[in-house]
């Protein structure tokens, strides 16, 4: 696989006309890739009758210094070190027609800081090259020297529990639903019942923002009256999520300062907002004492499918560089997407210092975040009281738990959803931590904390049938080997 003819060198390599990309140097089979380059690997699928090589090397041009054809300008430049180079193919284990294609990119092709800048790189161009059929980038490798540039989680999950004053458990947390429709007031009154019945905060929805049914002011100021009643009320720090998502940046600015007037700890962004706007809001959250939590609205439309797109890991590597504290990360056992292994290599770039290299989890690089601030994985959709210990055992404890329908639904209404939340979630902490068996004897200790739980005891009656088995869409590609032992 990795034999192919060699790179064109001398007074040939510049003259005018097409040449194969392998050929202008864009496949360096030998390169061994520098501390400081960044590492991009791509799923190629090329055309029938396309050399992967090429189809891999046309790759790394075109993400770099590339066109279709030569130019003489190349020699203006250093153009030996900023080209990319495809320094490894080999192909996807049972995927016949696709390949792996490692590509090291020189530390100067990218400006400091800018995830606008990579992304226009990496992603730029190369999605819709005829040549291929489909293309995924899997995953990235970034230098610490790269990594420095870049400001990180404004606040960090140390910061936060602190802030929070809350330690040793998940968070809880509920969207508000009817996810459109609801008044400033009757949508407050669903923030503070479910603050006072347990939960450490609510969340706007991603499409809620500044509607006719409810403008924005209206909805922080009930909001904000909810969450100072239900902390005067509980003694507990409460907080509310409130989407400062909007069409202008100068929009956004003016929620997020009304959201710090009136007290908020957090604010929330949408992913659609783009990158250079997230990286705005985390500087401003970061000078503001603010959590920033980043709902991933639209990332299925390029993450989900294996053959074609970006995989989420790679969203939540940006998103870890640029700054959010917060990000939905998925939850396995609920109504979306999201196979265990596949989710837990998410949850490990979120919450890991250094992530080492782990195939069966989709990490494909040894990757150190460089004392960056940690990101605080969100599980949100679909879930309920009934899944606590699979929750807890799936995605540990520095995890925000969400439950929206799984709080507003329930049949005695919403502080009782939230309480049943609570106890459920205290009572398999109780248990992890008196050492037994939580995951096994989890459905027995959620009914024995029933019998003194209304509240608990209606949401595992209403809910128990409740389970999303589904195959997985964005599986592993390798599985670890296991050794029999006679
Ligand atoms: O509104 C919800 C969940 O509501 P509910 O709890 O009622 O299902 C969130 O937008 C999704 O969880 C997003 O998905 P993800 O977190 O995977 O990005
Ligand atoms: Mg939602």
């Amino acid at each position: 696989m990795n034999a192919h003819a060699g790179t064109v060198r001398g007074k040939e390599r510049y003259r005018s006309g097409t040449m194969e990309y392998a050929r202008m140097g864009y496949w360096e089979p030998e390169y061994t890739p520098k501390d400081t380059d960044v590492i991009a690997l791509f799923r190629v699928t090329p055309q029938e009758g396309v050399d992967p090589i090429e189809a891999s090397a046309a790759v790394a041009g075109e993400s770099s210094t590339a066109t279709w054809t030569v130019v003489w300008t190349d020699r203006l430049t250093a153009a030996e070190k900023y080209r990319a180079k495809c320094y490894r193919v080999d192909p996807v284990p049972g995927t016949p027609g696709s390949y792996f294609a490692y590509i090291a990119y020189d530390l100067d092709l990218f400006e400091p800081g800018s995830i606008a800048n990579l992304s226009a790189s990496i992603i730029g161009n190369v999605f819709g090259f005829k040549p291929l059929k489909a293309l995924r980038l899997e995953d990235m490798r970034f230098p610490v020297a790269y990594v420095k540039t870049f400001q990180g989680p404004a606040t960090g999950i140390v910061v936060e529990r602190e802030r929070l004053d809350k330690f040793g458990r998940p968070l809880l947390g509920a969207t508000v639903k009817p996810k459109l429709g609801l008044s400033g007031r009757n949508y407050g009154r669903v923030v503070y019942e479910a603050l006072k019945g347990g939960l450490d905060f609510t969340k706007d929805d991603e499409n809620i923002n500044s509607q006719p049914f409810m403008h924005w002011r209206d909805r922080f100021l009930y909001c904000m009256e909810a969450v100072n009643r239900a902390q005067a009320a509980s003694g507990e720090v409460k907080g509310t999520y409130l989407n400062i998502t909007a069409g202008t940046m100068e929009d956004m600015y003016e929620r997020a300062e009304f959201a710090k007037e009136l007290g908020s700890c957090i604010v929330m962004i949408d992913l659609v907002i783009g990158y250079t706007a997230i990286q705005s809001m985390s500087k401003w959250a970061r000078r503001n004492d603010m959590i920033l939590h980043l709902h991933r609205a639209g990332h299925s439309t390029y993450t989900r499918q294996k053959s074609h797109g970006v995989s989420f890991r790679v969203i939540a590597k940006w998103m870890r560089l640029a700054g959010v504290d917060h990000i939905h990360a998925g939850t396995v056992v609920g109504k979306l997407e999201g196979d265990p292994n596949t989710t837990r290599g998410y949850y490990d770039v979120c919450r890991e210092d250094f992530n080492p290299t782990k195939l069966e989890h989709g990490l494909f690089f040894d990757q150190s975040w460089a004392s960056l601030n940690k990101m605080m994985p969100v599980a949100s959709g679909g879930i309920h009281a009934g899944q606590m210990h699979q929750l807890l055992d799936l995605l540990g404890e520095d995890v925000v738990l969400q439950f929206g329908g799984g709080t507003i639904g329930h049949p005695m209404g919403i502080a009782a959803g939230a309480t049943a939340n609570r106890v459920a979630l205290e009572a398999m902490i109780l248990a992890r931590n008196e050492g037994r068996d939580y995951v096994h004897e989890g459905p027995e200790i959620l009914a024995r904390a029933a019998q003194t739980c209304t509240p608990l005891k209606a949401a595992l009656e209403v809910w128990k049938d409740v389970t999303f088995n589904y195959q997985s869409t964005d599986t592993p590609d390798f599985v670890p080997t296991v050794l029999e032992t006679v």
